[in-house]
């Protein structure tokens, strides 16, 4: 670089509309002026892209590591900010052509847009990196930009400029390719001269920039782009260093899914399953809402958290995506509506269903764990992801009666392992595994020996019903009253019968009255002697109960009340009713037995009563066992 006459200086003015926008970005207040930095070392990372794209496809030879490099370098004291690369410069003609001009199409709407902000007070700086005039940005910061650029085989210039309107150009003398961009910071952006700053910006956004970044001679980006390396490349120590990177993670990830598209749509993902759900993150609807994988355009990061690329119950996944087929300049709307995006969602929602599915039967353990996890996340997209519906009911887990406490069976081994006669899938839902293991309504599967599923995630009930039907098997609550019992087959076990029955029965309903829609003979019952049963359109208990709790303020539907004819207590019962059919300890008992069938289904309001009636009820036991 060498002095020049004046007489070799150009002076140009900026178009009108040009003027327009430097006027907005030199005298606006800014929320993010940072983010020049991250538009400075963007530009140079194509530039140096172009470089190694002609390298390649003129003489076929791969550009070497080092020799393509930004440099920054910055002086606290004077405040001087000089950002250097090795990319293919520009000539004079270019210089006025993208420096000069805005020739892009996004250019009046990045002005509508900045207006509109502006009316409504700060301006966010993001704008100007979305709708590619990055360049421009740097104004925030400075009040006159130098760029010194040469591009192969041409004479070097230098552009000046304080985006007041005019710009000048004029011939210097510099051999090297490339362009260097210097200027003094604005007194209240001297923080872009302190080392630690500049360390952060790019830390946050352009850490995976393919070329190394120096600043004063120090190696700033550490991780190279990752997800651009072939699966056989990548060391699991740096995997695992890049997820607590990019999910802010202090643990390594439970496992890793490497992506590599080419086709109608090309892009490289990887992508990551954390170990453990963030305790907001289920149950808490719209959690996910904002959150996704990051969004990177050919290695530059577009978008920290994008929720276009995936559905939201996989939002929980983190990593990167980048794709050569979205410009780099995409702004938030057209990256939410372009078919690129729709394209790329479509293909990684499907990578990562047989990603889980392929966990399931290679690595057992490790889906376990992920199903444990974010299981109740994933029952969600059963009733918003209908084009994946069946791959994702394949992947479904239950505990069951056959299975160990905390162990979990599928639709298809319950499906195989269920007897001929067998012509329903049956669940039963509830709060833990103890309190639904001593239900009554399940004597009758346990003594046959049919498996019943356990469904204990408070998202089951909502979503389980919906399937209707697996493997043209309905899946039937057992709480239900219209379950086809097989014609019994059982011991004769002694019962009571006939009239004796039908009259306990009448004296049970007109005790209980509005209470329950009616009073049968059980054919489930065991062990206990009454249950009781929903009618078929009934709502689940649990489903109840949670309405209860959210304070709907639902009246609870009439329920069946099952009578187990050969229980002893019902057997004597029948016998004291046809001593006396008005005998008030007939009512007592029927009273206690609907209660307690109420409580065991975790639906009793109040336990005054049934506590003042089961001493009333001891006492009476204890009177007569001294007599
Ligand atoms: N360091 C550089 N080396 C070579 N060309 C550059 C450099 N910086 C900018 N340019 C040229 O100037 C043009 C305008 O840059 P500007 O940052 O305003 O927009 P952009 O880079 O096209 O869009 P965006 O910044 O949103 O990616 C670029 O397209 C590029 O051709």
């Amino acid at each position: 670089m060498s002095d020049t006459t004046p007489s070799n200086i150009q002076e140009f003015e900026y178009k009108a509309e040009m003027k327009q926008l430097l006027n907005l970005i030199v005298h606006s207040l800014y929320t993010h002026p940072e983010i020049f930095l991250r538009e400075l070392v963007s530009n140079a990372s194509d530039a140096m892209s172009k470089v190694r794209f002609a390298r390649l496809t003129e003489s076929g030879e791969a550009v070497d590591a080092e020799e393509l490099k930004i440099s920054i370098s910055v002086d606290k004291e004077t405040r001087s900010f000089v950002i250097e690369d090795n990319g293919v410069g520009m000539t004079e003609e270019e210089l006025i052509a993208n420096l000069g001009t805005v020739a892009k199409s996004g250019t009046l709407g990045f002005l509508q847009a900045m207006k509109e902000q502006q009316a409504g007070g700060q301006l966010d700086a993001n704008l100007i990196g979305q709708f590619g005039v990055g360049f421009y940005s740097v104004f925030m910061v400075t009040d006159e930009v130098c760029v010194e650029t040469r591009s192969e085989g041409s004479d070097a210039c230098r552009w000046r400029s304080t985006g007041e309107g005019t710009y000048t150009i004029e011939k210097i003398d510099r051999s090297e390719r490339g362009t260097r961009i210097s200027f003094t910071l604005k007194e209240d952006a001297a923080e872009f001269a302190e080392e630690y700053r500049i360390e952060n910006i790019i830390r946050k956004y352009s850490n995976f920039v393919d070329y190394p970044i120096y600043l004063d001679g120090k190696k700033l980006n550490s991780v190279t782009a990752l997800w651009q390396k072939s699966k056989s490349e990548m060391k699991e120590e740096e995997v695992n260093e890049f997820y607590k990177f990019v999910s802010v993670d202090f643990q390594d990830p439970l496992d890793y899914l490497h992506i590599s598209v080419e086709g109608v749509v090309s892009f490289k993902a990887l992508l990551f399953l954390p170990k453990e759900a963030p305790m907001d993150m289920l149950y808490q609807q719209g959690a996910l809402e904002n959150h996704g994988p990051q969004l990177y355009v050919r290695k530059v990061l577009i978008q920290h958290e994008c929720k276009d690329l995936l559905p939201e119950y996989l939002r929980f996944i983190s990593g990167v995506v980048d794709t050569e087929d979205l410009p780099l300049n995409v702004s938030r709307e057209v990256v939410q509506s372009s078919p690129v995006m729709s394209k790329i969602r479509q293909i990684l929602t499907g990578k990562i269903l047989s990603w889980f599915e392929r966990l399931s039967t290679e690595e057992p353990e490790k889906f376990r764990q992920f199903y444990k996890a974010f299981g109740p996340v994933i029952k969600i997209g059963l009733n918003s992801d209908f084009a994946n519906r069946d791959k994702l009911i394949e992947l479904l887990r239950f505990e069951s009666t056959k299975t160990e406490e905390g162990q979990y069976v599928t639709l298809r081994e319950y499906v195989e392992r269920m007897g001929d006669e067998q012509k329903e899938i049956y669940y039963l839902s509830g709060d833990n595994r103890r309190q639904l293991l001593s239900q009554p309504n399940l004597e009758y599967f346990q003594k046959k020996g049919v498996e019943v599923l356990l469904l204990i995630d408070p998202v089951d009930v909502f979503v389980i019903p919906s399937i209707n039907e697996y493997d043209s098997k309905p899946l039937k609550s057992i709480e239900k009253a219209d379950i086809d019992f097989a014609s019994s087959d059982d011991e004769e076990k002694e019962s009571v019968s006939g009239t004796m029955i039908e009259s306990l029965l009448k004296v049970f309903k007109e005790t209980l009255g509005e209470r329950v829609e009616s009073v049968v003979e059980s054919h489930r019952l065991v062990s206990s002697p009454v249950t009781l049963v929903g009618g078929s359109d009934a709502m689940d208990s649990q489903v109840e109960k949670m309405l209860k709790m959210m304070n709907k303020d639902s009246a609870s539907a009439k329920k069946i009340l099952e009578v187990n004819p050969s229980h002893p207590i019902i057997r004597n019962l029948a016998s004291l009713s046809m001593l006396n059919e008005h005998d008030p300890m007939i009512r007592t008992v029927a009273e206690q037995l609907y209660e307690g069938a109420l409580l065991l289904e975790g639906n009793l309001d109040s336990s005054v009563d049934f506590v003042s009636r089961m001493n009333e009820l001891i006492e009476a036991a204890t009177r007569s066992s001294q007599v």
